[in-house]
């Protein structure tokens, strides 16, 4: 990806967008601060002014690799873009997880931008980057932002120490992680599709009715979709479907979900029942049959923004799926 691709992120007050030359002298003004310098741990004070020209340059390029997200945090007065601090997401090799950091230059403290953009690009991240875990280390006097990685979901997983050049030493650190569990909505708890009985028994969980497909092409090729930002366990790799509605017979309820998430049209003769889920998913339990479909009418699109992919029956492994589907691949890619 080139950084013209990337879109910047959005929040209610702030965008994040890709660092551009023109910055340098503004970032340097921002971050040439005792008091913003002191709490980082890889920055010198004095920080040169070619320096800013320097990490804007090599931001663009780890873009443009995929291997960190350096952002500039920018806000608007009126019609004017203004810089108020930068953001960074830089995956960890070999895993699947990536530190988060930032810093917010110091006229701008104490208005939640920390908060609001570092809840922002770690949830993009979890949604469109193949990781699961964020990970963040933090300046263990630095109380400010250890309430912001608290706020925005983090959990403190350890202590350490790391060296902070400006101080001329390594300084103890807490550190923070968390997963989609921490940082992406909870499921809501469902309206008891099949149980329609008034009230549980004490203790029984409500049902939760999915339908889901395994969509094949005529290369063997199943079509995964990955659960789009904003909606829980964003970023998994899932059979198409959803929630059946009441009154809906199973294939309905398919019939429906893949027209409006993929502008596909099936029939009920051409769904074929395979297996399916029966998951304890914390609040409720979900049960979910797993029809196979080799015919339909339409080419597959994302209508809702959700990436798609055909993958091979060997290769499924490779995507990250919510917990319930392990064992339906196992048996998919044995079948196919
Ligand atoms: N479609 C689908 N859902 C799955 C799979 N595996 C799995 O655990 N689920 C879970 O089943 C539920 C489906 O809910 P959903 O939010 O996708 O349903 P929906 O399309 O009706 O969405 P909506 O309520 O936002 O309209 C989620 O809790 C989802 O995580 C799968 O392979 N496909």
């Amino acid at each position: 990806m080139t950084t013209a691709d990337f879109a910047p992120l959005r929040t209610e007050r702030l965008t994040l967008r890709p660092l551009r030359p023109e910055d340098a002298a503004e970032l340097h003004r921002l971050i040439n601060d005792w008091e913003v310098v002191r709490n980082l741990s890889k920055l010198p004070f004095p920080y040169p002014r070619e320096k800013a020209d320097e990490w804007i340059q090599s931001t663009r390029e780890q873009i443009e690799k995929g291997s960190a997200w350096h952002l500039a945090i920018v806000g608007q007065d009126g019609d004017e873009e203004v810089l108020v601090g930068c953001i960074g997401l830089t995956r960890q090799p070999e895993t699947r997880d990536a530190e988060i950091g930032y810093w917010v230059g110091r006229r701008f403290w104490g208005h939640g931008v920390a908060a609001e953009a570092a809840g922002r690009l770690a949830r993009w991240a979890l949604a469109h980057l193949d990781l699961d875990r964020i990970k963040a280390s933090c300046l263990a006097e630095n109380e400010r932002s250890i309430a912001v990685l608290r706020r925005i979901g983090l959990v403190e997983s350890g202590r350490g120490e790391s060296e902070f050049r400006a101080r001329g030493g390594t300084l103890p650190v807490v550190l923070f992680e968390g997963g989609r569990e921490n940082l992406t909505a909870p499921p809501p708890l469902p309206e008891p599709v099949l149980s329609a009985a008034p009230a549980l028994p004490p203790g029984a969980k409500p049902l939760l009715m999915v339908v889901a497909c395994a969509l094949i092409d005529s290369d063997g090729r199943v079509l995964l979709a990955r659960r789009p930002e904003g909606k829980p366990m964003a970023g998994l790799w899932e059979f198409p479907g959803g929630k059946m509605h009441p009154g809906e017979t199973p294939e309905q309820g398919l019939i429906r979900e893949l027209k409006e998430e993929l502008d596909i049209d099936v029939s009920a003769a051409c769904l074929a029942p395979f297996t399916f889920a029966s998951h304890d998913a914390g609040g409720f339990h979900l049960l979910m049959p797993l029809y196979l479909c080799r015919r339909w009418d339409g080419t597959p699109r994302a209508t809702e923004g959700q990436a798609l992919a055909w993958v091979r029956p060997n290769k499924l492994s490779d995507y990250a799926m919510p917990p319930a589907d392990k064992p339906l691949v196992a048996l998919l890619r044995d079948f196919l």
